[in-house]
């Protein structure tokens, strides 16, 4: 895909983060000097955009140190509104790469149960195949027969091969089997998919932890990364998700979907102040090309309603 029409998809897909955060800075910008009342309320602004008080605090302090007392426009504003965001997003805007020596790299994907996690493995898989990798997919969510069915189909579309075993089957045996399948066959990348129970905290981390075990058996390297998927839709509380699948799983990095459906996407913005793990992506639509690796610039022009 051409980079100008990821720009265009990504512009619709954060039109409503967009239109939020300016809407809400507009209505700030009509006092001409940036005075502590104005830093207040832009601080609000950002702050009801999802931007989270600790990102939003930064971006105070940051406009207060350059433009205290000065002249801003509504355009500049948002300018130097980009800016600062851009400098939250740009150490964590960090692609992935398939280093694994041996291979195959071992990516465990989780994230709770309708986060869009399938649909990113799919993604994922497709972009990394679009790269010439040779990719193996793992169904270990088998708790849910339709997660099992849903893997196999996207693998279908994709023509990557799947391992997966009956309902209620033991993942740890099939993300074993998928390790010696990928091992043989000089396979790049194996994506796992896992359970997403995060109700039951005690069987989660049991599940995760055993499939550990067997993955440091065959390689003590691998998981090499262990990716939580996130729907931004739920705002805040994709940032508690956060939390707690460090606490169980040992996050490397995460994925925000459904950018597109949502006026909160500033969530980005909070996770990476909040939590400096590296976004590796973002999903802003139902189709196989909507993962991609993100521009913060780009991203936090968009955000702020400049792009
Ligand atoms: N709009 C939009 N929808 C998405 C995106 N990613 C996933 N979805 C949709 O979200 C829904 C849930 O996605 P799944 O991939 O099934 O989610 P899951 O986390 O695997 O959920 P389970 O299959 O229930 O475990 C599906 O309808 C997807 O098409 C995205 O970036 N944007």
């Amino acid at each position: 895909m051409s980079e100008k029409s990821w720009a265009d998809r990504l512009l619709g897909g954060f039109r409503k983060t967009s239109e939020r955060l300016s809407a809400n800075l507009t209505e700030v910008a009509t006092k001409a000097r940036l005075d502590d009342a104005t830093l207040d309320d832009v601080e609000d602004a950002l702050i009801s955009s999802d931007l989270g008080p600790s990102a939003a605090a930064r971006i105070r302090e940051r406009l207060r140190a350059k433009r205290f007392g000065l002249e801003i426009s509504e355009t500049e504003l948002k300018e130097a509104v980009a800016e600062e965001i851009a400098a939250i997003l740009r150490p964590v805007a960090i692609p992935l790469e398939i280093t694994a020596f041996p291979r195959p790299q071992v990516i465990l994907v989780i994230g709770v149960n309708g986060s869009g996690k399938t649909t990113t493995i799919a993604k994922l898989a497709h972009w990394l195949v679009e790269d010439d990798y040779g990719v193996l997919l793992a169904a270990g969510d088998t708790f849910r027969a339709a997660a099992i069915g849903q893997l196999a189909t996207w693998a279908d579309r994709i023509g990557v091969p799947l391992v997966r075993g009956p309902e209620g089957g033991d993942p740890a045996s099939i993300v074993f089997d998928a390790v010696k399948q990928a091992t043989d066959t000089g396979i790049d990348a194996l994506v796992v998919d896992t359970a997403g129970r995060l109700q039951n905290k005690r069987e989660l981390m049991e599940e995760l932890s055993k499939i550990r075990r067997v993955l440091g058996k065959l390689n003590p390297e691998a998981p090499h990364d262990v990716l939580l998927v996130l729907d931004a839709t739920n705002g805040q509380n994709a940032l508690s998700q956060i939390e707690t699948f460090k606490e169980v799983a040992g996050v490397t990095g995460l994925i925000m979907t459904k950018l597109d459906g949502t006026a909160r996407g500033g969530v980005l913005v909070a996770a990476a102040e909040q939590y400096g793990l590296p976004i590796h992506a973002i999903g802003v639509g139902e189709t196989i090309d909507d993962l991609r690796p993100f521009d913060p610039d780009l991203v936090a022009r968009v955000i702020a309603g400049v792009a």
